[in-house]
């Protein structure tokens, strides 16, 4: 059943109403990522990972990824695109936090892409279900960069540029190889394969309670 990003949002704050909270969604959100990730890549160890992340809660999923990953033993580095203190929700802050005690993940932040490596592996957690309009500075320059890098590409719910409601894309767009989306398919995203490559949705836990009245 392909559902509507407003039923997403609804359901998601119903369950976290409940008491099942958006860091746990975001937490198996992340977590799901990575096992799909790991299967269909075998193992991760010793790649280096570039985890693009936005200052939404489509970033809070690349972070909580990033501390997975580095626990499957790659070589992670996260692309905050901004200022930590712009980071807009609780659930992602917090999640920037821990990997502030984390060496073994390196974090960026701005708008500067020079890397002192070749990434094996770049994840996009741009922009997700909150996307509105013309994509603006500095994530049209860090979508224009993952596309014109030859490496894996992996999207967090769907690639950045694409409204996961109509399946039209902003004036740029990821261009990915898997996509998981969560909790049930938004209606616009299985119209562009072209831009998903392997979709898959994952369940994040969110009590199917939560959908009483919404769906
Ligand atoms: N489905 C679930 O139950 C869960 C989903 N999760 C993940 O959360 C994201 C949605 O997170 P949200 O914070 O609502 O939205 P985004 O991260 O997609 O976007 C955040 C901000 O991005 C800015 N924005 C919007 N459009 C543009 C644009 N065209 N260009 C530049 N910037 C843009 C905007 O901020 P402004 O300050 O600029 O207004 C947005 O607020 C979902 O996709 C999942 O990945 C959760 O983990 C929980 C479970
Ligand atoms: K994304």
């Amino acid at each position: 059943m392909e559902i509507t990003v407003d039923q997403m949002y609804r359901i998601e704050n119903k369950g976290h109403d409940m008491g099942f909270l958006k860091k746990f969604m975001m937490e198996n959100a992340g977590a799901a990522s990575v096992r799909r990730l790991v299967d269909k890549l075998g193992s991760v160890e010793s790649k280096h990972i570039l985890i693009f992340v936005g200052l939404g809660n489509n970033g809070g999923d690349g972070l909580v990824m990033a501390r997975h990953l580095a626990g499957y033993g790659a070589k992670v580095t996260v692309m905050l695109l901004g200022t930590p203190e712009k980071i807009k929700t609780e659930e992602s802050n917090w999640n920037w936090s821990i990997l502030q005690k984390m060496p073994s993940v390196k974090l960026t932040t701005g708008d500067s892409f020079n890397f002192d490596f070749k990434p094996d592996v770049i994840v996009d957690g741009i922009l997700g279900t909150g996307i509105s309009g013309e994509i603006r500075e500095p994530y049209a320059s860090a979508i224009n960069f993952i596309n014109e890098i030859d490496c894996y590409k992996f999207a967090v719910d769907v690639p950045s540029g694409l409204d996961p409601q109509t399946g039209e894309t902003a004036n740029i767009c990821t261009k990915c190889d898997m996509t998981v989306t969560f909790h049930k398919m938004k209606q616009g995203i299985p119209k562009r394969k072209d831009l998903t490559g392997e979709l898959y949705v994952e369940k994040i836990g969110i009590p199917p309670e939560a959908e009483e009245g919404i769906l």
